[in-house]
């Protein structure tokens, strides 16, 4: 192994989070996927506590005096047996298909208990000091669901500053060249040509590979934003952004585009493989444009893409400028939106986003 800054952290996330995804693509192929609802009604299901349980596994068998910041809980599973048990039967058929990983993801997890108290370890308070971990197991579980676009993301924050980044995207082509496609109605989910993990290390870059089982071989290729520099770069950009509207304002997205001469539409696609796909360049501009006061968004919905999109050329903040501030807790307490785009016409896009907003 190199001896380079966060080198075993890196290859850690990157065999948990494709272990997870592993498990993610058995549940989509399969009948019952045990969505329930949450209390803010959104949806979760089996995939997701699987992977959180097999994620969090890895982990503590690396880094035991880690946090823990991960967005499910075990409760509804203790009191529900039934689901409790789907999960743990897919854990364990999911870590013995992909065995050659073992001996640096410590091992099988001894029991659905040990499962549940895995799964309750992400309940970290987040904050500025130490090394917290941040984990959404599936990010967009609404498209997972339909067959588009979703990630498992990882990220290694160390005194409240992003250091690792990692997202598995099962769906995604591996070609880092092959154009964006919208989530909608598209059948993503063939396994030919897709399965995508992108990673970064603080000051190393960032890479994509194809998404396999077991042992990484060094498939890891740089990627990098699309170099735009001039206004007739940005006419021809093209700009990512939800497909959930109550999650981004598409409204005002529209006539921020306009305002930069952008004609093409937006390409709306589920998860932070919005972040990934403007890393690699297949897209340029990630615009999240807050639609409540209220709704503060999740460290472990941006950390890993935060990352991944600065080492790979881009500038990331949010709509009044502000870098992240992933230091005060599980949210983004301190930021509105996020807005995402290649260094050199950050600036004019964020004044397009303040003369559309006010602000
Ligand atoms: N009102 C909201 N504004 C912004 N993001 C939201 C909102 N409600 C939920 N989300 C989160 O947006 C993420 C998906 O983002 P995207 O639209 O880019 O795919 C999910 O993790 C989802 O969280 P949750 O898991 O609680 O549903
Ligand atoms: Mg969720
Ligand atoms: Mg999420
Ligand atoms: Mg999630």
């Amino acid at each position: 192994m190199s001896s380079s800054p966060y080198a075993k952290e890196l290859l850690v996330a990157q065999l948990a989070v494709q272990r997870a995804a592993l498990l993610t693509k058995r549940v989509f192929h399969e009948k019952t996927k045990g969505t329930v609802s949450k209390d803010d009604a959104s949806p979760v299901t089996i995939g997701d506590f699987g992977a959180q349980a097999l994620i969090i596994s890895a982990l503590r068998a690396n880094f035991p005096s880690d946090e823990i910041v991960a967005e499910e809980e075990s409760s509804t599973l203790r009191t529900n047996p039934t689901l409790r048990d789907q999960i743990w039967a897919l854990v364990r058929v999911t870590a013995l298909s992909d065995p050659s990983a073992e001996a640096l993801l410590g091992g099988a997890i001894p029991s659905a208990d040990a499962m549940l108290d895995f799964i309750a370890e992400g309940n970290s308070a987040g904050g500025s000091r130490g090394r917290i971990w941040a984990i959404d197991p599936i990010d967009g579980t609404k498209g997972f669901l339909r067959g588009g676009q979703y990630a498992v993301c990882l990220a290694l924050m160390v005194d409240g500053d992003v250091k690792v980044g990692v997202l598995g995207c099962p769906n995604l082509p591996i070609d880092d060249a092959a154009p964006l496609t919208a989530d909608i109605g598209a059948n993503q989910t063939d396994d030919e040509g897709r399965g995508v993990i992108f990673s970064a290390v603080i000051d190393q870059g960032a890479t994509s590979r194809p998404l396999g089982a077991g042992a990484l071989s060094d498939q890891s290729k740089p990627i990098s934003m699309k170099p735009l520099a001039s206004t007739e770069d940005l006419a021809a950009a093209s700009v990512c952004e939800s497909v959930e509207a109550a999650h981004s304002d598409q409204s005002s997205a529209g006539q921020i585009a306009r305002k930069l001469g952008i004609t093409r539409p937006s390409v709306r696609m589920d998860s932070q493989a919005k972040y990934g796909s403007i890393a690699r360049g297949a897209g340029d501009i990630y615009l999240r444009l807050r639609t409540s006061k209220t709704y503060q968004e999740k460290i472990w919905d941006h950390a890993a893409g935060d990352l991944i999109v600065r080492e790979a050329g881009g500038q990331v903040t949010d709509t009044t400028g502000s870098r992240l501030d992933f230091s005060v807790g599980r949210t983004l307490a301190n930021n509105q939106g996020v807005i995402a785009a290649p260094k050199a016409v950050h600036g004019q896009v964020i004044r397009a986003v303040q003369e559309v907003l006010g602000l």
